[in-house]
């Protein structure tokens, strides 16, 4: 049996597990836990399932204390960075060494995070423009132009985003209008797809079609930050301003400035439990998800 939790940062919902504890077979464990209609249950959790599960190893000598945190997907993919993720970490983190302040190392890299109570501030790093950096298969930044049939434009906040701006985010059908961007040939790791709309208070509203989700998540931090970040490249915010982005799940505080980026919000303990490990693999999946 494996000892886990159930946390959610505005709805992104995550399982997590104690690096230390013994899962095999971890992609089985996430595709078998996440699953929605199978998955990993609870009466104190809204929904079964989940977003991901958080794999992570805590290393309290530091000071501040570090994690390594590992986001396996519901599809069996890891992803380089989770912005949600990463602040439960920090809030699960904080539970068990009473410190306010967490380093969680990453795969897209190392970033700072904030407990106070359970609001918890991660910095999330420079978003990426540059094609490599995206990546985006062509010379030149990807900015504002139609990827089948979307306007968007690519940005890297830990993961790849394809952003657009739409009147409405409500108007648009994300579930027949994603799936061929978040494959495009233009994205040879595939991207995460974010709709955003203004608010008359000067936010964004915000819906995602996560890559390895395979699906609309209720919040995705990396996605608030792409929001911010486009904005402020298409000029529609001032380079430092903070916005509130406000994904289905809850509202997000984002901050973008010259070579880093913060995000902000509540973060939510939702039970722990026992489930029993996983053995057999699941359906194989390509290296980017795709
Ligand atoms: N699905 C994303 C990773 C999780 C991002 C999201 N849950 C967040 O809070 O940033 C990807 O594979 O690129």
């Amino acid at each position: 049996m494996v000892d886990v939790e159930k946390y959610h940062g505005t709805g992104n919902d995550f399982v997590v597990v104690d690096a230390d504890e013994d899962v095999p077979n971890r992609r089985a464990f996430a595709v078998e836990l996440c699953d929605r209609e199978h998955g990993i249950d609870h009466p104190a959790s809204e929904r079964r399932g989940a977003d991901g599960v958080l794999f992570l190893a805590l290393e309290p000598a530091y000071n501040p204390p570090r994690i390594v945190m590992t986001l396996v997907q519901p599809d069996g993919s890891v992803a380089g960075m989770c912005g949600n993720g990463a602040r439960c970490a920090a809030k699960w983190a904080a539970e068990r060494t009473g410190a306010d302040e967490v380093m969680i190392d990453t795969p897209s890299g190392t970033r700072h995070a904030d407990v106070d109570g359970d609001d918890v501030t991660i910095e999330m790093g420079a978003p990426v423009f540059d094609p490599e950096g995206v990546p985006v298969d062509r010379d030149e930044p990807l900015v504002e132009e139609t990827v089948e049939g979307l306007t968007v434009t690519a940005v890297n906040t830990g993961v790849p985003h394809a952003v657009a701006f739409v009147e409405e985010v409500d108007a648009v059908d994300l579930e027949s209008v994603a799936p061929p961007v978040r494959h495009a040939d233009v994205f040879p790791d595939g991207a995460n797809v974010t709709l955003a709309s203004p608010t008359p208070e000067g936010g964004f509203r915000q819906r995602t079609f996560e890559r390895g989700v395979e699906g609309e998540t209720r919040s995705c931090g990396t996605g608030a930050v792409a929001v911010a970040a486009v904005a402020h490249r298409l000029g529609r915010i001032e380079a430092g301003a903070t916005v509130t982005v406000s994904p289905p799940g809850g509202d997000l505080r984002v901050t973008v400035e010259e070579g880093n980026s913060y995000l902000e919000g509540p973060v939510v303990f939702e039970f722990a439990a026992e489930v029993p490990t996983v053995e057999t693999d699941p359906e194989p999946v390509d290296a980017s998800g795709d």
